[in-house]
């Protein structure tokens, strides 16, 4: 059964944070386009977004050289969406964008996750609070603290420490194709 605050509308707008990845097709368009979308959708203020960085693509058998690279990125929104609203609102963007499931893990034009909701906790599998997989992202920690260098994920610890016990990053900036 979902929990009934992942359909709770809030009292109060929440501070959420989304993490952005895209390997196929014009990645930075995408990126962009998807920043655009959820900035001018109802009931969610765009606050914050990360620069974006190439990434090595992981896969469920660690990182992957030959796979076409990543461009991920964070942003932090505020927002009067329900928790499982919000998820349908990424989802719809993602689709809006071609996102095609094919494997897991698999090449994408783009993906979305909800990284945080304010300081709700879920282990829903619709809608895990915070992303389960975030703390041991450097692809999601490092565009993070640029944008807020104090997070923290709840009940793993903050998030420049989680990234010192990761091994050593592949990230960099990305400095554009087109400028
Ligand atoms: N915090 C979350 N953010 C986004 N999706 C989530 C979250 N928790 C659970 N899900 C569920 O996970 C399902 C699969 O998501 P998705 O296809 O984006 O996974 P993935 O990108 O392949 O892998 P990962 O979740 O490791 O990034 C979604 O349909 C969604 O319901
Ligand atoms: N570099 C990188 N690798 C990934 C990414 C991602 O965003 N960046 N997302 C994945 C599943 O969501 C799997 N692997």
């Amino acid at each position: 059964m979902t929990d009934s605050l992942l359909v709770t509308v809030p009292a109060h707008p929440i501070d959420a944070v989304l993490a952005f990845g895209s390997n196929l097709g014009d990645r930075e368009a995408t990126v962009e386009a998807a920043l655009a979308a959820l900035a001018a959708a109802p009931g969610v203020e765009l606050v914050a977004a990360s620069r974006l960085y190439e990434t090595v693509a992981v896969k469920p058998d660690g990182v992957d050289h030959e796979a076409p690279s990543y461009l991920n990125g964070v942003a932090r929104i505020r927002t009067g969406l329900s928790p499982l609203d919000l998820l349908a609102l990424v989802h719809r963007v993602e689709h809006a964008h071609g996102r095609v499931r094919v494997e897991r893990w698999g090449d994408r034009t783009l993906d979305i996750d909800v990284v945080l909701y304010g300081d709700l906790t879920s282990d829903d599998a619709t809608l895990t609070l915070p992303h389960p997989r975030a703390h041991e992202r450097d692809f999601v920690l490092v565009p993070w603290l640029e944008i807020d260098p104090d997070a923290v994920v709840p009940g793993r610890g903050r998030a420049d420490e989680l990234l010192r016990g990761l091994p050593t990053s592949t990230l960099t900036v990305y400095a554009g194709e087109r400028r």
